[in-house]
């Protein structure tokens, strides 16, 4: 009897419990920051709308934008709202009008125990971050960003690169990595004063460890996910995942270390040479000392590597891909760079306007091909209002580039890659601001100027020195590349003969 009692008792203790988390699933699931908060889906409990977003999640939530919720909505993501702009006016209201408010960064899980809050890319929104973005941004202006200076250093860089091209065995090749270690080596002189030869085994283990970074898509998921679902870390694969992550960050950052340790050793402040001499001095005779710290030196270099590197190798990578996929517009860049360059002249951003079809290929390239589609997640630092709604501090909110570069208000067919769409009835070369693979507003890249220079020259050297024809057979889809932490065209090959 007692027994029976007992087995009672503890059954309805189980049920009540269950009960009571399944209750309290419900209500967080429901409840929403605010009554004013933007509209959109909420998916299931825990898990948010995470199972009905497409691996292409920017195209999911523009067409949810288009379809129910408008430019400014918000998705639930595990255990997190966020919010999404989906339109030119949006981002520009958010990031750039309303900037004070939308300029914050939030705590990575992914890279936390590497790297903490510091650098520059990871950095909140606060006086110490304006006065590290500022000095360097100011580094790579004086160093010529956008300016003749920078222009020779590519254009260099490009002429070794084709000569290490030409001097290969005629076979198929796959430029992903070679394209990479080129790029590397660009910000790699800036940065750490030195280029490195392609067989150099620094630069090897530092391409390797980007590479393992950014890794494999499926890898990527599991530490994204983490984001949304922290509590996954405790548990494998994802575990697994998020320690090998660290890992890769860590070993980046082992290879910085004695090459900022060697600059120590060496500094003398009437011969600047490199960013770290400039940071240095900054170190010991600037204005605001407190500032440049050791740590925070280290992770500047490892955020200038990585997010130069991959994203503006990717743009070329992308363009060459567009190339093969287009033919009739191969033709037509081949003509204008033979017209304007023929076969000695080098490359310039002075020619830039007698090359209209040049540049608005690649401007297509830059708007169909967007290296982060979602840009990096901004965190609303105040309480505030955007359109009509009620934003809380600490949300994230994403700009969806993919969304504005695919907006159909603005683009006809945006799903049709067409160069035509930048030339004017002149047959010039027409800007739109309604493209923004950089991001607007204060957090927008510091490197826009150094990117937009590398994509020109170095897609304008190739086609100069190399016929370029496709070895892959079929080529791999222009639309739907592959979705890492940097969204890159999937594989090909290519056979590259002298001209
Ligand atoms: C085609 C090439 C590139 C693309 C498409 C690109 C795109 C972007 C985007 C979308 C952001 C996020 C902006 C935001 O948070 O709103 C960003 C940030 C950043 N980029 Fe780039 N980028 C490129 C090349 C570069 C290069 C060459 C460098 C280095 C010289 C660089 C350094 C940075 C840094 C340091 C940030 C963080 C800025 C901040 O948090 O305030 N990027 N980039």
């Amino acid at each position: 009897m007692a027994l029976d009692i007992l087995k009672l008792v503890f059954s309805t203790i189980n049920l009540w419990t269950v009960l009571v988390i399944v209750c309290v699933l419900l209500w967080q699931w429901w409840k929403k920051p605010h009554p004013r908060f933007p509209p959109g889906p909420r998916g299931i409990p825990i898990l948010g709308a995470l199972p009905f977003v497409d691996v292409y999640m920017e195209r999911t939530v523009k067409k949810w934008s288009l379809d129910k919720y408008g430019p400014v909505m918000s998705v639930r993501m595990g255990q997190k709202e966020v919010v999404f702009l989906n339109t030119y006016e949006a981002i520009n209201q958010a990031f750039v009008k309303q900037s004070s408010c939308f300029s914050g960064r939030s705590k990575v899980v992914m890279m936390y125990d590497a790297l903490g809050m510091n650098g520059l890319i990871l950095k909140d929104h606060d006086s110490d971050f304006k006065i590290q973005k500022q000095f360097a941004f100011n580094y790579l202006k004086q160093s010529g960003m956008g300016k003749s200076e920078m222009e020779n250093f590519v254009n260099i860089e490009a002429q070794y690169f084709v000569e290490f091209l030409e001097k290969l065995p005629e076979k198929a090749i796959d430029l992903r990595l070679d394209l990479r270690n080129l790029i590397a080596n660009i910000i790699c002189k800036f940065v750490l004063g030195k280029r490195y030869e392609y067989d150099d085994t620094t630069f090897r283990k530092l391409l390797e460890s980007l590479q393992d970074e950014l890794g494999k898509a499926d890898e990527t998921l599991k530490v994204v996910i983490l984001e949304y679902i922290p509590i996954l870390s405790k548990f494998q694969p994802f575990k697994g995942a998020l320690k090998q992550h660290l890992q890769h960050e860590r070993n980046i950052l082992a290879v910085l270390h004695p090459i900022v340790e060697e600059h120590k050793q060496t500094f003398v402040k009437t011969d600047i040479k490199d960013y770290i001499d400039a940071y240095l001095y900054e170190q010991k005779y600037g204005s605001s000392m407190s500032s440049f710290t050791d740590d925070q030196l280290v992770i500047c270099l490892r955020d200038l590597y990585v997010a130069g590197t991959e994203t503006s190798s990717g743009i070329i990578y992308f363009a060459l891909l567009g190339l093969l996929h287009h033919p009739d517009y191969y033709e037509k860049i081949v003509k204008e760079i033979d017209l304007i360059l023929g076969a000695d002249k080098t490359p310039s951003m002075l020619l830039k306007n007698d090359m209209p079809i040049t540049r608005a290929f690649i401007q297509e390239i830059l708007r169909y091909c967007v290296a982060l589609p979602v840009g990096i997640p901004h965190r609303c630092q105040v309480d505030t209002e955007l359109f009509g709604y009620r934003i809380p501090a600490g949300t994230d909110v994403f700009a969806n580039i993919w969304g504005v570069h695919f907006d159909p208000d603005t683009w006809k067919d945006p799903e049709t890659f067409d160069p035509s769409r930048h030339i004017d009835e002149e047959g010039k070369f027409k800007h739109s601001s309604k493209i923004i693979p950089f991001a607007i507003g204060p957090r927008a890249c510091l490197g826009e100027g150094l990117a937009r220079m590398e994509v020109f020259l170095i897609f304008i050297k190739l086609l100069q020195t190399f016929k370029i024809s496709a070895a892959t057979d079929p080529l791999p889809s222009l639309y739907r590349g592959e979705q890492s932490l940097i969204y890159n065209a999937n594989s090909f090959k290519v056979n590259l003969t002298s001209r």
